[in-house]
């Protein structure tokens, strides 16, 4: 099967996005291993298929899937924001606000006069059934006005997270440095924690000011990635719910810059960042 694609990246997260409104795609896992395979197919974190969305009122339906394992997964922040890129370039749509279905929520995204995009992520979740997370066997550290969860991850070091869902489950933790936090050997260990039964995002958060923090993330079924859209938003909800940020937050991941916004409780958290078309290409599958 020949498949143009057009390959994006938003702060250096990077996808391959293929145009399923005309006629439906149905790829196995193993053929979106191999598009995000860096070697011996086209090399993303994540694979966006969109569609139009059938829901009265919405434009589209965006569905992801990690390059990594080939798994449909729930939610993707970077991704949303260069799934509006993708549709506005391709002329699908001239519309500034586009609301759109994922798997378990609709977004609302907001292309900037100055490029950037906006996107309406939804409130965070915290109900731990809800992430999931199960709690077996762990009592919980409360620090502020959130419980940080002892994890093990081995040779007796212990890492207190807090759980969380932005539609895709995140654990996350305060690290003094990220440049010198455990990324790449506690990262995979807290992935396939069995407290999380469908897995989980592992985020790494240094806080340099209360606007202002370092991010990390080994994303659940990609590995660490140069930017997480979920992992800032989560990161920021953490950190504000831990009494360490204001409700407005500069998100420096290794990539490139997010901000994200939150006013607390049950209001919808905010996320604006790049959205790059890289280029556009071919291939047989
Ligand atoms: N690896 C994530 C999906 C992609 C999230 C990330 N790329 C983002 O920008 O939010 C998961 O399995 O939940």
């Amino acid at each position: 099967m020949q498949l143009r694609f057009t390959k994006m990246q938003g702060a250096g997260n990077d996808f391959v996005v293929l145009d399923a409104t005309q006629q439906p795609l149905d790829l196995t896992p193993e053929q979106y291993r191999q598009l995000g395979d860096r070697r011996f197919g086209i090399g993303a974190d994540q694979i966006l298929v969109v569609e139009k969305s059938r829901t009265p009122g919405v434009d589209f339906r965006y569905r992801i899937f990690n390059g990594g394992s080939g798994d449909e997964v729930e939610q993707c922040g970077n991704g949303a924001r260069c799934f509006v890129r993708f549709v506005r370039d391709r002329g699908l749509t001239d519309k500034k606000v586009i609301r759109v279905d994922t798997m378990n929520t609709l977004l609302e995204l907001r292309l900037q006069d100055d490029g950037r995009v906006t996107v309406d992520m939804g409130a965070p979740i915290f109900e731990l059934p809800q992430v999931p997370f199960d709690p077996q066997g762990l009592s919980p550290r409360r620090h502020g006005d959130i419980e940080l969860w002892p994890l093990d991850v081995g040779d007796g070091v212990i890492d207190d997270v807090a759980v969380l869902s932005m539609g895709n489950p995140h654990a996350v933790q305060v690290v003094d440095s990220v440049d010198h936090a455990p990324v790449e050997v506690h990262g995979p260990l807290i992935e396939a924690d069995p407290h999380f039964p469908r897995k989980v995002n592992a985020g790494f958060m240094q806080v340099v000011s209360r606007s202002h923090i370092r991010l990390r993330v080994y994303e659940r079924g990609a590995g660490e990635t140069l930017a997480c859209g979920t992992g800032a938003c989560a990161a920021v909800v953490a950190g504000i719910r831990l009494g360490l940020l204001d409700k407005r937050v500069d998100v420096d991941a290794r990539g490139g810059r997010l901000t994200i916004e939150w006013q607390g409780g049950d209001s919808h958290v905010l996320m604006t960042g790049p959205a790059v078309t890289v280029f556009e290409g071919e291939i047989s599958l």
